[in-house]
C-alpha cells in the first residue's frame, strides 16, 4: 500500500482491494474496489476523513505510519457503513485524544454498529466547520446518499469535496486520479445504479447545490479521485434526470427454450424498428450489469416461464432487485410461457410497485411460440415503438 500526496496538506492514506469480488454479499465487484481515506494536516490540528474496511486495518495503520502520522485530533466520519468506519475503533485506541465528527444519526449508528463511546463523538450539522489551522473542513448533511446519516465534507482552501459514496466507483486502480474515462464511467454508473439510484430525487437536489460550489477535486470514498469534477457531475445529472434511452431491457430465464425463443423473436422485431435491445440472461448473470442497464432504459420486458404457478425464482430475484432500485423506466411488460396454468403475470405485476411504468399488454402463451404468439409479440413491439417515438422523455 502507498501513501499519495493530493496537496501539500492532504494525503490519500486509504487502501486498494484488488481481489474483492463481492460487496455486502450482494454487489459483484468485477474490478475490485478501494477504501479511500484522507489525512489533512493543518497548523494546529490533524484530521482524518473516513477510515477503511476492517479487512484492511493493518494496511491502513501501515499507511498512517508511512505518512508519519503521530497525531490525529479529528476523525470525520461521513458515513457509518463499516467499509468506511470499520477501522474507527482501532484508530480511536491508537489516538486517545481524537474526537469523531459526524451527524447525529451517524452517532447512533457508530454506537450501535461499532460500540464507539458517545463521549468521543461531536455532532455536526450543515454549516458547521472545523478549523485545523490554515485549512478547514465544512460539513454538509446529505441524508440518504445511501444511508440516512450520510454527509459530505468540503475543504474550501483546497477546493476538494470529500463526497463519500456519492460519485464513487468500485474500481481498484493504481491511479490516484481517474485516467480511463470509459472504464470509470461504466463502474461509476454501476455504482450509481446499485447504491444511489433508489435515492435519485434527493440526489438531484444535492447535485444542484454541488454545481454551485467551487470544486477542483471530488474525492469519493471508493475508486479514483476526479480532478475534472464536471465530468462526473454531467453524468450524474444525466442519470438522475427523467430522460431515458430508446432501449428495451429484457431480463429473461428459460428452462426448455420456449421463453428464450420468444425473446429472440421479440428482439428481432424491436431491432427492426430501430430500438436498442438488451436481452439479459438471468442464469448466472451479473446483477450489477442488470442494475446498470436499468439506469436509463426506456422499457423493461420481463420474460419468464411459469414454475409452480408463479414466475421462475431467478425472475423473482431479478424483479425484486429491479423494484428496489426504483428505475425511471417508462414502460414495462411481461412475456413468457406456461404449461397448464398459474398466476405468473399477476404475481410479477404485484412485485414491482416502485417501477412507475405504464404496463403494456403481456404476451403470455401456452407452450412454444406459434404464429399467433409471433403476431402478439409483433403487436407488443409495435406498441413499444409507438410509445418510444411519441414520448418526449425518450431519446
Ligand atoms: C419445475 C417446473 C414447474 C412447472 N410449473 C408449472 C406450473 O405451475 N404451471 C404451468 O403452467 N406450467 C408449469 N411448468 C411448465 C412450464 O411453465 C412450461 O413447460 C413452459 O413452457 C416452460 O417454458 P420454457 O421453455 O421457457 O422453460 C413447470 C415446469 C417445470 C420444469
Amino acid at each position: 500500500m502507498v501513501v499519495r500526496k493530493i496537496t501539500d496538506k492532504i494525503l490519500s492514506v486509504g487502501t486498494i482491494d484488488w481481489d474483492r469480488r463481492i460487496f455486502d454479499n450482494l454487489i459483484p465487484l468485477p474490478e475490485g474496489t478501494s477504501y479511500n481515506s484522507f489525512l489533512i494536516r493543518g497548523k494546529e490540528k490533524t484530521a482524518l476523513i473516513d477510515t477503511v474496511d476492517p479487512v484492511h486495518e493493518e494496511e491502513f495503520i501501515t499507511n498512517l505510519v508511512k505518512a508519519g502520522c503521530d497525531r490525529i485530533d479529528a476523525i470525520i466520519i461521513n458515513h457509518a457503513e463499516q467499509d468506511h468506519s470499520g477501522s474507527l475503533p482501532v484508530i480511536l485506541e491508537l489516538f486517545p485524544g481524537a474526537k469523531v465528527y459526524c451527524t447525529e444519526k451517524c452517532k447512533d449508528l457508530l454506537s450501535s454498529l461499532l460500540d464507539v463511546p458517545p463521549s468521543r463523538i461531536e455532532i455536526v450539522k450543515t454549516g458547521d466547520s472545523l478549523n485545523l489551522g490554515g485549512i478547514s473542513l465544512q460539513f454538509i448533511e446529505y441524508p440518504w446518499v445511501h444511508w440516512p446519516e450520510t454527509m459530505v465534507t468540503y475543504c474550501p482552501e483546497e477546493k476538494i469535496l470529500f463526497s463519500c459514496d456519492l460519485f464513487g466507483s468500485h474500481l481498484a486502480t493504481s491511479s490516484l486520479y481517474m485516467d480511463d474515462p470509459c472504464r470509470t464511467e461504466i463502474l461509476a454508473k454501476r455504482y450509481y445504479a446499485e447504491i444511489m439510484m433508489p435515492f435519485r430525487n434527493s440526489i438531484k437536489q444535492y447535485l444542484a447545490k454541488i454545481q454551485e460550489m467551487d470544486i477542483a477535486i471530488i474525492a469519493p470514498s471508493h475508486g479514483p479521485l476526479l480532478n475534472n469534477p464536471q465530468w462526473i457531475l454531467e453524468k450524474y445529472v444525466d442519470w438522475t434526470s427523467d430522460s431515458v434511452r430508446n432501449t428495451v431491457l429484457i431480463p429473461y430465464v428459460s428452462m426448455h427454450g420456449s421463453t428464450e425463443r420468444m425473446v429472440r423473436i421479440f428482439t428481432d422485431f424491436l431491432m427492426e424498428r430501430g430500438i436498442g435491445v438488451r436481452p439479459f440472461n438471468l442464469t448466472g448473470g451479473d446483477s450489477g450489469l442488470l442494475a446498470l442497464e436499468l439506469v436509463d432504459t426506456a422499457t423493461v420486458v420481463f420474460a419468464t416461464p411459469t414454475v409452480l404457478f408463479g414466475p421462475h425464482p431467478e425472475m423473482v430475484t431479478a424483479a425484486y432487485l429491479a423494484n428496489l432500485v426504483k428505475p425511471k423506466t417508462r414502460y414495462a411488460s411481461i412475456i413468457g410461457s406456461f404449461g397448464w396454468g398459474g398466476k405468473t403475470v399477476e404475481t410479477l405485476k404485484s412485485m414491482i410497485p416502485h417501477i412507475k411504468a405504464e404496463l403494456l399488454s403481456p404476451v403470455y402463451i401456452q407452450g412454444a411460440p406459434d404464429e399467433k404468439s409471433r403476431a402478439d409479440l409483433l403487436a407488443l413491439a409495435e406498441a413499444i415503438a409507438e410509445k418510444h417515438t411519441s414520448d418526449p422523455l425518450i431519446s
